[in-house]
């Protein structure tokens, strides 16, 4: 046993529910992953992210490389003791950071060297190295090194990114070696071709990873067409192993990729648009700095039970936002990554009660559009 397993539980047309066992703890899936990008949920104490029921979170290799370093966070114990999250953390490898954050770039098949966007200084990554600063930094979870194209992309320069990428796979793969406990996910590119995709999922099973991801999307394609790719892309992975969609998403993406069978996500809206005073609600969204909340004794949700909704009035929350208030950011933040986790909890035991489909027909129902 390699420390690191997958039990599907139930499964609801292709939806599917379970848990994924690390020796940092479980996950339940399907599974919302919080992003700490540079070591922090941003305005969130690491309690209060566990609180909201996060099981995982994210970091990024690009960021923490750069600052503080990942050997200074290994002399220092680790990603998880220098956080202070001793539960499961999830690492993207960086290329993705590489392509759409740093300045003076430069692919070749070997790896991309590029400045630091913090202080200019250069850096090499490659599957390699990749691999090695998501072992100094001591995640649980490493994603492959990998390539994902700027979109708009040609067919045959999302093949050319595809297959550097699938390369990318195998020397991610040597490189990791046998790590008991760790588990390696590759990551499917290939954007909205179809013959890419299959191509690009063909080459990732014959190498074998512990968990698939489905890469190259919420790059600004719309929901339509990554809902599309998920209509064919989640069969062509593993059954048994977790699917993980990167990046995404709003609630809405969300719904509509675990009906797809996707087990896990991440995305920085719910912590990031909550900084900006975007409450995120079962009924539609509520910009907080809008004058018409300014008198508004009612909760964001009545029915919420984060700290938020069970202390602060709207006006309240309009009030800090338009002060500039520190503690603006901090309630959204929490409200949001709650509703995110409340979502991923419901879904969870609609499949498990295999009423799936009439609990996203209410998720629908009670979305108003626009502003509430
Ligand atoms: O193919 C990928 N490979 C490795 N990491 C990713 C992260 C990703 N994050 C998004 N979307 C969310 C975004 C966050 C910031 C800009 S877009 N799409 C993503 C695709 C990839
Ligand atoms: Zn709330």
């Amino acid at each position: 046993m390699s420390g690191f397993s997958f039990t599907l539980s139930a499964t609801d047309g292709r939806a599917r529910s379970g848990v994924i066992r690390t020796p940092r703890g479980e996950i339940r899936t399907p599974a919302f992953m919080p992003v700490g990008t540079a070591g922090t949920v941003k305005a969130m104490l690491p309690e209060s992210v566990r609180a909201t029921g996060a099981d995982i979170l994210l970091g990024n290799t690009y960021h923490l490389m750069l600052r503080p370093g990942a050997e200074r966070i290994a002399r220092l114990g680790g990603l998880h003791r220098f956080m202070n999250w001793s539960r499961p953390i999830l690492t993207d490898s960086g290329g993705f950071q590489v392509m759409s954050l740093s300045e003076l770039r430069k692919l070749t098949e070997e790896g991309v060297t590029f400045s630091s966007h913090v202080d200019g200084s250069r850096h090499f990554l490659s599957p390699e190295t990749s691999m090695e600063i998501q072992r100094l930094l001591g995640s649980d979870i490493v994603m492959a090194f990998d390539e994902c194209p700027a979109l708009p992309a040609t067919h045959e320069r999302q093949a050319e990114a595809m297959r550097l990428s699938m390369r990318w796979a195998q020397r991610s793969r040597d490189a990791f070696g046998d790590r008991p406990g760790h588990a390696l996910f590759g990551i499917m590119q290939g954007g909205v071709e179809r013959d890419l995709r299959e191509e690009s999922a063909a080459a990732l099973r014959r190498i074998g990873f512990d968990g698939y991801a489905i890469g190259g999307l919420a790059v600004g394609e719309g929901q339509e067409a990554m809902l599309s790719v998920l209509d064919y892309a989640t069969h062509l992975l593993p059954a048994e192993q977790p699917r993980y969609l990167m990046g995404v998403g709003k609630p809405d993406d969300i719904v509509g990729a675990v009906q797809r069978g996707v087990d896990m996500m991440d995305c920085v809206l719910p912590s990031r648009s909550g900084r900006t005073g975007q409450a995120w609600t079962r009924r539609g969204q509520i910009n907080i700095k809008n004058a018409r909340h300014a008198d508004d004794p009612r909760p964001l949700d009545e029915t919420c039970t984060c700290p938020a909704c069970t202390g602060y009035s709207r006006a309240y929350l309009h009030h800090v936002f338009r002060a500039g208030e520190m503690i603006s950011g901090m309630l959204l933040t929490w409200h949001n990554l709650h509703y995110y986790q409340q979502i991923m909890q419901q879904m969870r035991e609609a499949i498990a009660a295999g009423t799936l489909e009439d609990w996203v027909a209410g998720f629908h129902a009670e979305r108003a559009g626009g502003d509430i």
